[in-house]
């Protein structure tokens, strides 16, 4: 478990910091987020959490977890807009990390150079295994980094995929159960083969 180095609250001489909370979907991202942005409030600390607008699924402002777990949040079209809001906080929280520009990375080390404590979650590969937008410059970026495993649906394995059951191909497509599971890396081969067996069927 996650553990704070400290608090920040003691000391300004200190600067700030980054961390990244990384996995598959159902892996327990956002309810990680939402446990330490809970603990920064009980230390009294001024929290405030963003999310990118486009993550609409359980609520339009909220930071809803799968089991309904919820903290509110400011929904923002594009990362340079977080800078201004955030500056009477001591921790920014951001969720859906990997639908930000790239700008995020140098709008999360400017918070954490002017000594805030920025708490980022995020998937760190789409469902084709590829790394998930500004994640990896992120995580090259954080003191911190924490990657979360979710249960294989296929196998009760770790997984560490987001497997698509949907037909869609794009890279952005917002959903949950209905249209991905999480999976281990063999559950996900096996799933990949059933997809081109059957796609090679359908062309016969
Ligand atoms: N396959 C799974 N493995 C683990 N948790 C799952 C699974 N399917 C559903 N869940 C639920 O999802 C919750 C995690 O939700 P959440 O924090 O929103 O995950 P994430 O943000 O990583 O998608 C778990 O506590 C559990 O209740
Ligand atoms: C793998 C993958 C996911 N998405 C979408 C699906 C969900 O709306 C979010 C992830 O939410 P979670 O809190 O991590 O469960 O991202 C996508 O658009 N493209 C993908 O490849
Ligand atoms: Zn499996």
């Amino acid at each position: 478990m996650f553990i704070e180095p400290r608090f920040g609250n003691a000391s300004k001489a200190h600067t700030g910091w980054i961390e990244v909370v990384c996995g598959s979907m159902f892996s327990g991202k956002t309810e990680e987020l939402i446990r330490r942005i809970r603990r920064a409030e009980y230390a009294k600390q001024k929290v405030k959490i963003f999310k990118p607008a486009i993550d609409v699924r359980y609520d339009e402002s909220d930071v809803v977890s799968h089991n309904k777990n919820a903290v509110e949040s400011t929904p923002v079209q594009h990362a340079i807009e977080i800078l201004p809001l955030a500056t009477d906080f001591e921790v920014i929280g951001i969720d859906e990390a990997q639908f930000f520009d790239e700008q995020i990375v140098e709008v999360c080390n400017t918070l954490a150079d002017q000594g805030k404590r920025v708490i980022l979650s995020g998937l760190d590969m789409d469902f084709q295994r590829n790394p998930f937008g500004p994640m990896p410059a992120l995580m090259a970026s954080a003191e911190y980094i924490t990657k979360l495993h979710a249960v294989c649906m296929s196998c009760g394995e770790p997984a560490q995929y987001s497997y698509r059951t949907a037909a869609s191909e794009d890279k952005v497509l917002l959903g949950e159960q209905e249209a991905y599971e999480a999976r281990c890396r063999k559950c996900y081969l096996e799933g990949e083969a059933e997809k081109k067996e059957k796609a090679e069927k359908a062309n016969k």
